[in-house]
């Protein structure tokens, strides 16, 4: 790594992606870039990367896909040979096909996938499936795994194709009718919600004006208000989080990395 420089890559509306990229890195090396994208205007650029880089991408796992508006996204990225290390983090029901749907993206404009892993994170519905993970032993295993990366990059071994869980076609999207957070009487229109969303659904002048076309259930609000005043009443999410919790809270899913 000592001629090359890291990067970390990750769009994180609840933190759990975050952690866990930031973990494999550290395992890596030191990183010389950090670009989060979970704010709109850091979706604003286009970023290109060389032969001399390397870079970690992190993604939360939306209904067993990489999220519509990253796949956008990273149409706009250009790789030169650029090795990358693919992770996505599913809150303990599946990844089903996002692991193969985000080393495909990569792989076509110009990366080479080295490294992949699906990761498991507190799920954004509700606290109580995959309660508050990452936890220290997701880390450890995170880290770890960078070190695997580390040693694997220093020996060069560049020979076979990256393999990871997915099939084609890649599930099906499944359309959701607009919706957006309920606002209930204990806000007090601080505007912690509003500087956090992802697509700036919310209005910065008055916390309670949620644009439902622009938003993308990702809960950052619902999880980061402290006073509770955000949640999804719609019946659809109602319905999704009640068989959620029915099952997958009471099991664990582990962590699969693919080198
Ligand atoms: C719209 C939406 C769809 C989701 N779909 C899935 C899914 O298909 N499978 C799963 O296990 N978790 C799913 N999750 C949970 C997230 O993948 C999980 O909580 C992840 O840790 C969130 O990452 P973040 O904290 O970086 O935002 C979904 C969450 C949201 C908001």
């Amino acid at each position: 790594m000592s001629t090359t420089k890291l990067h970390v890559l990750y769009f994180s509306a609840t933190g759990t992606s975050r952690k866990i990229v930031r973990a494999i890195a550290s395992g890596m090396g030191e990183v010389d870039r950090e670009l989060d994208l979970t704010l709109l205007k850091d979706r604003q650029q286009s970023h290109r990367f060389t032969d001399q880089d390397v870079v970690v991408v992190g993604v939360p796992v939306y209904a067993g896909r990489v999220p519509v508006l990253l796949s956008n996204y990273f149409q706009q990225l250009q790789g030169q040979d650029t090795p990358v290390v693919l992770v996505v983090v599913y809150g303990n029901r599946d990844y089903d096909d996002a692991l193969l749907e985000l080393k495909d993206l990569f792989e076509t404009n110009g990366f080479r996938g080295i490294a992949a892993g699906a990761f498991v994170g507190e799920h954004s519905y509700s606290s109580k499936v995959a309660t508050a993970r990452p936890d220290a032993d997701d880390l450890e295993t995170a880290r770890a795994f960078g070190e695997e990366i580390r040693q694997k990059l220093a020996a060069n071994e560049h020979g076979h194709l990256l393999e990871v869980k997915g099939n084609y076609p890649y599930k099906e999207l499944v359309a959701m009718p607009p919706m957006a957070p309920e606002t209930n009487a204990l806000c007090t229109n601080c505007g912690l919600c509003a500087e956090h969303c992802p697509t700036e659904a919310i209005d910065f002048n008055d916390c309670r004006q949620v644009d439902a076309s622009s938003c993308i259930r990702c809960c950052s609000c619902v999880k980061r208000c402290p006073l509770d005043a955000k949640s999804f009443q719609h019946e659809r999410i109602v319905g999704i989080t009640h068989y959620l919790v029915d099952h997958f809270s009471a099991i664990r899913k582990e962590p699969e990395t693919f080198l």
